[in-house]
This record gives C-alpha cells, sequence and structure tokens, in this order.
C-alpha cells in the first residue's frame, strides 16, 4: 500500500506531464467556475498524451449526468470528483455506465455537517473513496486554505474509519508532511499550494509536494510497523 498522491488544477499538458514526472498517481482537471477551468477540447487534447498509468480525474461542481458522460468519454477520463449535493443518484448512474473502471470520489467539506455525511458515504457502496477539503464560504475548492487536522482526525479521518480518505484543501509543499503525519489519510490532493500563478504550476513546489509527501508516508509506514491500516471503498 502506498499514498495516493494527485496534483488538480492542470490547464497544460506541460504542466500534468510535470506532476507525472515528479511521481503523481493522478493528474486533475476542474471542469467548473475557476481560476483553473478548463473545457472539454483542452482535455481531450491533454490526457491522451499521458501514461496510460496515470489516473485522470475530473472534477465537477453541480453537474449533470449527460455533461460528465460526454466528458469522461471524450477526453478518457479515468476518474470523477464530485461536489455536489446529488452525489449518490449521480454516482450510481455513472457507476452503472462505465463500471468498476471509474474511480468515483465525493467530496465531503469539513464542518458541522461532515460527520453525518462521511457516515453516509461509508454506506454508498457506489464511490470509491472520499476527499475531506475545508469549507470555505462563496468557494467550493481550490481555495487554498486547510482546516483543523487535530479536530478532523478526532472526527473523520479516526483509526475506525476504513474509508479511502483523501486529505485536501490548502497543502503545500511546507505544510503536507504534517498533515500526513496528523491525518493518516489515503491519499493527499492539492491544486493551488503548488502553483506559480493562478492556473500555472511551479515546477520546484511540484516536486517538492511530493517528494515531502512520500517521505512523510515512509515515516508514517515505519510508525505503524507491521500493522498498516486496511483502507477499502464503502
Ligand atoms: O481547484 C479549483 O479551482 C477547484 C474548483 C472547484 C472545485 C474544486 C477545485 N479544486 C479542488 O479543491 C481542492 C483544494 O484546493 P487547494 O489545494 O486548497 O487549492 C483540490 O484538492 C482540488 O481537488
Amino acid at each position: 500500500m502506498s499514498l495516493w498522491v494527485k496534483i488538480c488544477g492542470n490547464t497544460t499538458l506541460a504542466d500534468a506531464q510535470l506532476a507525472v514526472d515528479a511521481g503523481a498517481d493522478a493528474v486533475g482537471f476542474v471542469f467548473a467556475p475557476s481560476p483553473r477551468q478548463v473545457t472539454k477540447d483542452q482535455v481531450a487534447a491533454i490526457a491522451p498524451n499521458l501514461p496510460a498509468s496515470v489516473e485522470k480525474i475530473g472534477v465537477f461542481v453541480d453537474p449533470d449526468f449527460t455533461t460528465i458522460f460526454s466528458i469522461v468519454e471524450s477526453c478518457g477520463l479515468t476518474g470523477v470528483q464530485l461536489h455536489s449535493d446529488a452525489t449518490s443518484d449521480l454516482a450510481s448512474r455513472l457507476r452503472q455506465r462505465f463500471g468498476s473502471s471509474l474511480r468515483i470520489l465525493r467530496v465531503i467539506h469539513f464542518g458541522s455537517e461532515a460527520e453525518a455525511q462521511l457516515s453516509a458515504a461509508a454506506n454508498d457502496r457506489t464511490i470509491n473513496g472520499v476527499l475531506i477539503d475545508s469549507r470555505t464560504a462563496g468557494a467550493v475548492g481550490g481555495t487554498g486554505i486547510s482546516y483543523d487536522w487535530q479536530a478532523a482526525k478526532a472526527t473523520l479521518f479516526t483509526p475506525a474509519n476504513a474509508l479511502k480518505l483523501i486529505a485536501a484543501g490548502g497543502l503545500k509543499p511546507e505544510n503536507v508532511a504534517q498533515a500526513i503525519a496528523v491525518l493518516e489519510p489515503w491519499g493527499v490532493d492539492v491544486a493551488s499550494g503548488v502553483e506559480a500563478t493562478p492556473g500555472r504550476k511551479d515546477p520546484t513546489k511540484v516536486r517538492a509536494f511530493i517528494a515531502n509527501a512520500r517521505s512523510a508516508y515512509a515515516e508514517l509506514k515505519s510508525r505503524w510497523g507491521g500493522a498498516q491500516p486496511e483502507r477499502r471503498a464503502p
């Protein structure tokens, strides 16, 4: 078992390739209003040039099924990240259409409703994992703002929770090791924390983020010894 690392908000082939070369497991493309927003045509030109082994995740905010379906097919996406109140219905339609080949991630925002939402997610067999992001007024993602990791560890990233939980929100090269040490997540995800300017990646930050995440996870594994937690989809 290893740490799953996603570099999100890529807008060019050069940036996505940079993430791949630096060792990312997944690259993300934001199909929603954002400084990182991309179109179907842009990603359809980028994704086929990336290695098949790298996951290509589309990020959608309040999407409809037809839009996602068309983008997944045209761009050859291998996963979707759903920011939506109607995630369950959407996820089951996507699962029916694409089968197990599509990674479906649900997003939960850290806050008062997060524990209940996570309990519901644990019973939702259509999703493969849950990304925990910060809650920020007027924005759904890509904010560069982190949450209280100690509180999140106590309520969401608990040892009893065997879901594949992905830490996101305000991560950057300087703090990703600390986030991993506290939260012990299955994966980490970053968008703005590795940018040079909104929408473009900084090679030094991308490389440092992934290197720091990998070495923090190696330390975590030695802390666990032979007793690594089993992580599962719901
Ligand atoms: O990156 C965006 O602009 C974005 C827009 C709308 C929804 C999600 C978005 N990105 C996701 O947000 C998290 C946190 O971003 P950041 O690292 O704090 O900048 C990121 O993991 C993306 O998956």
